[in-house]
């Protein structure tokens, strides 16, 4: 495969070899290094926004929304679902088109789910690479979207230069929120299906959490607004574009724009370093040298701890 040609198809915005160079960021390709090199000089012009909120609360139908006032503004969207908990790939998924639907055929969006089927570094690693294929191919926006609320779907969507968190009435979702430790990622707060009751409580709710929950910073600081959409009729929409648009305003003139660039790269940095110790050391578990530490320490002659530094030092050496 000539990884040139298809970077260079990418970069015209030709979907196929996007979606090939996504395959072997989640299947951990052994040419992910001569890739990110390959893709390295065509990045850093995408910016990246993640969405994430509990199921159900109508991230599909906001994406999908946003992808439509973005094109009427004329940008390049590239959409990423990602889904720490699944290990199937959507790349090919019915799913997508589905949810996607009056996307599917503009050439101006590009929509792909990713699972990291064989990425070592996993999420941490993968979902920066995903963005940087997206990013050469000419995306302004990115719209990283994760399903549920866990630990790494925050994780995921934290490395985005801006993070929408979105809930909806009466769902108990302000508690969920705190406890999933969303609150402090998000950026800007979305209350969707604004059309159900209970709607101005959760803005309330939502407004004094963030309040209470503004760290103290020694400069001056973001305020996360709250945003009132109902994303199946569009409602609202304009707003958020608008939200996310003062963010980005927000972080140029506080100087912070690289701020979500050095993020994605210390994870992606970390996660790879990783990665690559933990096979070294598994390669060095087939070694009679690790069984020798374990009977040690079964034999209580050595602490696990000491046998450990000793298999830091030999991964070093
Ligand atoms: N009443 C109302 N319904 C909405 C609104 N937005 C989305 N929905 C509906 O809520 C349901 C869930 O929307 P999705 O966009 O699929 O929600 P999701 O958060 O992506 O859900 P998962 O894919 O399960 O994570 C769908 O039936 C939508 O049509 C809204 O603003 N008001």
């Amino acid at each position: 495969m000539d990884l040139d040609r298809l970077v260079a198809e990418a970069r015209d915005g030709t979907p196929r070899a996007v979606a090939r160079l996504i395959s072997l960021v989640e299947d951990g390709s052994p040419r992910l290094r001569e890739l990110a090199a390959a893709l390295a000089p065509h990045t850093g012009h995408a910016r990246v926004v993640g969405l994430t909120g509990s199921p159900g609360v109508g991230k599909s139908t906001t994406t999908s929304a946003l992808v439509t006032a973005l094109r009427a503004d004329d940008r390049r969207v590239g959409v990423l679902a990602v889904d720490p908990s699944s290990p199937f790939s959507g790349g090919a998924l019915l799913g997508d088109r589905v949810r996607m639907g009056e996307h599917a055929t503009d050439p101006g969006v590009f929509i792909r789910s990713m699972a990291t089927r064989g990425h070592l570094g996993g999420l941490a690693a993968a979902t920066p690479q995903a963005l940087r294929v997206l990013d050469a191919a000419g995306c302004d926006v990115i719209l990283v979207e994760t399903v549920g609320v866990g630990q790494s779907e925050v994780e995921v969507v934290a490395l985005a230069d801006t993070t929408v968190v979105l809930l909806a009435p009466g769902m108990g979702d302000g508690v969920q929120a705190a406890k999933a430790g969303i609150l402090e990622v998000g950026d800007v707060f979305v209350v969707n299906k604004a059309d159900r009751d209970g709607a101005d409580a959760t803005v309330r709710e939502l407004q004094h959490m963030v309040s209470l929950n503004r760290r103290e910073v020694s400069g001056p600081a973001w305020r996360p607004p709250v945003v009132r959409t109902v994303a199946s009729a569009g409602e609202g929409v304009d707003d958020l574009v608008g939200a996310l648009d003062d963010h980005r305003a927000w972080m140029a003139d506080h100087d912070r724009l690289a701020e979500g660039p050095r993020r994605r790269a210390r994870a992606e940095i970390e996660a790879i370093a990783l990665a690559d110790l933990r096979a070294r050391i598994r390669e060095l578990a087939g070694d009679a040298a690790l069984g020798e530490l374990a009977e040690r320490v079964v034999a209580g002659e050595l602490d696990p701890y000491a046998a450990a530094d000793e298999v830091v030092s030999s991964v070093r050496g």
